[in-house]
């Protein structure tokens, strides 16, 4: 390493000499491949932008020139030149560690965090339209991947910008990919431009321009067959490109990893005069072999070996719940053709991918496009067909309005799958999914359900397939709990909770994974303090399962609750409130995320330590209420206790 290490900032890049560029390209590139293989994390995207980021920190200054990345998932490059190659990049998206997107708390130099896509282009004319306001004449550049051209955001903000201001920078990563293979008919467009002939459509001021940029006379001889094609496209014998009709001017597209080419081209973007986009060709995982030829898995991925790119996870464990989910999917759907499955460009992720694999007639990848996907299931539900809308709980936030005035409002039978329910460690809280249960709880008629385990899960999916109306499950991210499944689902009573173990001193309420963590700290408040702790599986977030609830709080001296979900509003909130409807008074504690938002770490048991969420921490929360409850006179119930899953 001659190079990187002694990067503090643009201007250390600025001072480098052309010959020195490939060498800090490499050096980049092993520095993201070793912290990648050690932490996880987004190889692939910022391997394709290394040249692209080079090239933006020599033509332009932040924290002066603003850069909004979309996602911002491929900001390391960018981390690592401005001043933060070190101890924190080598331990990015770990706990003290970087974040593994841009954060406005992280550095002068990101003016704009993100992690949910399609933000960036609105975001950038912001603050283009804010620089005109004020007068001001820093340059702002958006830096937008292909698929987030599939993003409905991206569209309203590109409609925007002419009528908005006269100077922006947007620069189109193109790689081809999503997470899977782009999709729709933008990424055929885009395809289109690609495959004509290879040309750059510059201004018919091209000469002048190359009297302006270093070696532009090479490009003389290039120029003269681009000015007869710029007379051409000037003549209206070229229909423009999409940008064009959008009023942006097109330059493209070119080789992102040419960085002689980028550097010319950087500069005629920024001398622009018109808001400007630039078309730049890259290649996901550029640099590391086994991420040019697996782009889905090294698209964001867990730790691996550096030579051979095979995951260093240890020995196999449970199926992840994404896995469970869509392997379940595809019987369901072999069973009632009219089931289909739906997702927002994440097939791997959500465990899709089986069904575009196995039934791809009933399979549907929208891109990355929430909002049309719930909208679309809508449409679908009108004509007889049982959509499944498989989104993160945290990417579902973006549809919010078309999930109340489209499906609930007209009360259509459309089955949600929320994965990444409760905690994404590393990616944090851009993606934790803490919220739906608060967010969904209003709404009339929504079923919102989470299994104990991935037998319950395959139960609740065939419930909601089933029940005439609106149904949410959700369910952590990663590996199940190793359960025996059952040769055929059953559906549950909806509202209907399931008492596992009695007690009638405390009585915990768990919700999904909670139920293994009640069942430690029933075992240990039993054994050490001598009470009578019971557990119930709540099963259902909406409708609760009141009469039981009303049951256990008159019995008991304490209600507990456990969610992996904010308390504000949430699983516990609901209890409490059933409970005050009903006049009883037992105290309940109300054990979930705080109102705040939650950062990301190494793990969920660091983050929930760091949370006040670890078991000592809600043992202890659990006993100083317990002591202040008001004894109850019941003789103590002497009912064998149950265990779970396996009398653990
Ligand atoms: C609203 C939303 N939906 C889904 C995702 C998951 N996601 C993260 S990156 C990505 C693909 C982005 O593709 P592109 O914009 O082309 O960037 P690239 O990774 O190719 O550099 C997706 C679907 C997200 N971050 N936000
Ligand atoms: C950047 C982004 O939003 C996705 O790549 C996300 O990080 C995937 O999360 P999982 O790894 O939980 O599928
Ligand atoms: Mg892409």
């Amino acid at each position: 390493m001659q190079i990187l290490p002694n990067i503090k900032g643009p201007d250390d890049v600025k001072a480098l000499a052309p010959e020195q560029l490939p060498i800090l390209a490499e050096e980049i590139r092993e520095e993201i491949i070793h912290v990648t293989s050690e932490n996880g994390g987004h190889i692939g995207p910022n391997l394709g932008v290394v040249e692209l980021t080079i090239a933006l920190h020599r033509h332009f200054s932040t924290p002066k020139d603003r850069f909004v990345f979309d996602v911002s998932h491929q900001g390391y490059v960018h981390k690592l030149l401005t001043g933060r190659y070190g101890e924190k990049f080598r331990k990015i998206r770990s706990t003290g560690g970087l974040s593994g997107f841009l954060n406005r708390e992280e550095s002068e130099h990101d003016c704009y965090g993100a992690g949910h896509a399609g933000t960036a282009l609105s975001a950038a004319l912001g603050m283009a339209t804010a620089r005109d306001l004020n007068g001001t004449d820093e340059h702002v550049v958006a830096l937008v991947g292909d698929a987030a051209l599939t993003c409905g955001i991206t569209m309203e903000a590109l409609n925007n910008i002419r009528s908005s201001t006269k100077r922006l920078v947007v620069i189109l990563n193109d790689n081809k990919w999503s997470i899977a293979p782009n999709v729709g008919a933008i990424s055929n467009y885009l395809n289109e431009l690609i495959t004509n002939p290879v040309y750059n459509r510059l201004h018919q001021d091209f000469e002048e321009f190359l009297e302006g940029v270093p070696g532009g006379d090479r490009l003389k001889k290039f120029g003269s067959k681009v000015k007869q094609e710029t007379k051409d496209f000037f003549s209206g014998d070229y229909e423009s490109s999409l940008f064009e009709k959008y009023g942006l001017r097109y330059i493209g597209p070119i080789d992102g990893h040419d960085q002689k080419l980028l550097d010319q081209y950087m500069e005629f973007a920024k001398k622009s005069e018109d808001p400007v986009i630039l078309h730049v060709l890259t290649t996901k995982g550029k640099g590391f072999e086994a991420a040019l030829g697996d782009p889905e898995k090294f698209h964001g991925t867990s730790p691996f070996c550096k030579t051979s790119g095979k995951s260093k996870s240890g020995k196999p464990g449970p199926s992840n719940y994404q896995d469970v989910m869509g392997r379940a999917l595809v019987d369901f759907c072999k069973k009632d053709k009219r089931i289909v499955g739906i997702t927002g460009a994440m097939p791997s992720g959500t465990g899709l991918k089986y069904l575009r694999d196995e039934l791809p007639e009933q399979y549907f990848d929208v891109g990355i496009a929430e909002e049309h996907a719930v909208l679309f299931a809508a449409g679908l539900a009108t004509s007889g067909i049982k959509p499944v809308v498989t989104i993160y709980s945290t990417f579902l936030q973006r549809a919010y309005d078309c999930i109340i005035h489209d499906v609930s409002l007209q009360d259509l039978d459309v089955m949600f799958c929320m994965d990444r329910a409760g905690l994404s460690p590393n990616d944090g809280a851009t993606h934790h999914g803490l919220f739906d249960i608060s967010y969904l709880r209003c709404v009339p008629r929504a079923v919102i359900m989470q299994p104990k385990d991935e037998d319950e899960l395959v139960d609740m999916m065939k419930t909601g397939l089933e029940h005439k109306g609106q149904s949410f499950i959700r369910y952590p991210r990663g590996a199940s709990v190793g359960v025996q499944m059952k040769d055929d689902a059953e559906a549950i009573e909806i509202g209907k909770a399931e008492p596992l173990r009695d007690g009638d001193d405390i009585i915990i309420w768990a919700l999904g994974p909670m139920v293994q963590d009640a069942f430690k700290l029933a075992n240990k408040i039993g054994a050490e303090q001598g009470l009578h702790v019971g557990v119930v599986n709540a099963r259902f977030a909406k409708p609760i399962d009141s009469k039981l609830l009303i049951e256990n709080a008159k019995k008991a001296r304490l209600i507990v609750t456990m969610e992996d979900h904010v308390v504000t509003g949430g699983f516990g909130t609901g209890c409490l409130e059933v409970l005050q409807e009903n006049n009883v008074q037992t105290p309940v504690v109300r054990l979930g995320w705080p109102d705040r938002f939650v950062d990301h770490g190494s793990s969920g048991t660091e983050l929930r330590a760091a949370n006040g969420l670890s078991p000592q921490d809600m043992e202890k929360n659990i006993l100083d209420a317990y002591r202040d409850a008001e004894p109850k006179a019941i003789a103590a119930d002497t009912t064998p206790v149950l265990g779970y899953p396996s009398g653990k």
